[in-house]
């Protein structure tokens, strides 16, 4: 394999996960989206700009995640590494349970598949693959690649082969309106991930199940069913330890008949709404409650009306 192209544009959307029952399988892509561009070099360097959100914040050298999947990804394909120049336009805000570090990983997999002269091999299941391996986990790797709502999943591994992780897409009602409201502080997904408990009551897992499976047609065809489909035993209650504001943001809102959940590992809160009927005016059906909730008190927080996403990561490959 080798170098076909020195310069690439990558563009990759912002996911949330879980969207309540769906843990660690459902993840839905949003309207917000990181933008980069990848140059080859002739030299050893790597030289990373980031503008927007991580500026300052994350390393500008090879230990720099979209370098590091980048990376990955040549290695697995046997392409030859090289240096690297990235401008990195930042949308998705990082370390708040909107996929930023599935995006950063995407998007070096992404920018590799735009460099390489065989693009089949870094497909979207190697990529998946690949992602998962740098993520730990496939919920926001899928939307992030595929777009749209995804459910994902790690099918058994034969003996002797390695687990290959799988997805697929599911349909999305017209009306559904994402709204992201958004904390000023940070919370690491690692964070999030060690207040889980080892076991969970037999109980709650069946209770979860149900949920999840009606979470998919709710999503799908019956959007009036979210606020009972977007329940949760497995994980949030054992968060809120970690994001008291949030969860008592979600009561807050699911008290008003709001279908809130925490999105990904948090902080932020994704309110599932629908869209209002033609001839209601613009917004959604949860805004009411998102102000009187809010109050004005929430000093920081971000209310963020998103498209749902349909595209998925894309790369183009630039001519100079
Ligand atoms: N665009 C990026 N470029 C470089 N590093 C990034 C980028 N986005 C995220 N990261 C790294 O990932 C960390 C955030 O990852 P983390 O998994 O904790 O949160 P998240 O992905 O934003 O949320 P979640 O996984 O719950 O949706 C950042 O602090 C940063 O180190
Ligand atoms: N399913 C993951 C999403 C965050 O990456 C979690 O909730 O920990």
């Amino acid at each position: 394999m080798r170098l076909r192209a020195a310069r690439v544009r990558v563009r990759v959307p912002a996911t949330s996960a879980n969207l309540g029952p769906g843990f660690d399988a459902l993840g839905i892509a949003l309207g917000l989206h990181d933008e980069l561009d990848v140059r080859a070099l002739g030299t050893d360097d790597v030289r990373v700009e980031v503008q927007g959100e991580g500026a300052g914040t994350v390393p500008c050298d090879e230990t720099h995640l979209v370098v590091r999947a980048l990376r990955l990804a040549l290695d697995h394909v046997g392409a030859p590494q090289t240096g690297l120049h990235l401008v990195c336009r930042n949308r998705v805000p990082h370390g708040r349970g909107l996929g930023s570090s599935a995006a950063a990983v995407v998007a070096g997999i992404l920018a590799a598949r735009g460099l390489v002269s065989e693009p089949d091999a870094l497909d979207d299941d190697v990529a998946l693959a690949l992602a998962t391996q740098l993520e730990g986990h496939p919920d926001n790797a899928a939307p992030a690649l595929l777009g749209g709502l995804t459910v994902a999943w790690t099918d058994e591994p034969a003996a002797g082969s390695a687990a290959a992780v799988r997805a697929a897409r599911l349909a999305v009602h017209p009306d559904l309106a994402p709204v992201a409201i958004i904390p000023p502080g940070q919370l690491s997904t690692h964070a999030a991930r060690g207040v889980l408990p080892a076991q969970v009551p037999h109980a709650d897992a069946a209770w979860q199940a149900g949920r999840a499976a009606l979470l998919v047609e709710a999503l799908g065809r019956r959007p009036d069913l979210l606020l009972a489909a977007t329940g949760d035993r497995l994980h949030q209650g054992y968060r809120r330890q970690v994001m008291p504001a949030s969860l008592a943001l979600v009561d807050a809102l699911r008290a008003r008949g709001v279908a809130a959940t925490v999105s990904g590992a948090g902080p932020t809160v994704l309110a599932l709404a629908r869209r209002r009927p033609e001839g209601a005016g613009r917004g959604t059906d949860a805004d009411g409650a998102i102000t009187e909730v809010f109050g004005g008190v929430m000093a920081g927080w971000r209310v963020l009306p998103l498209d749902v996403d349909v595209e998925g990561g894309s790369v183009t490959t630039m001519l100079d």
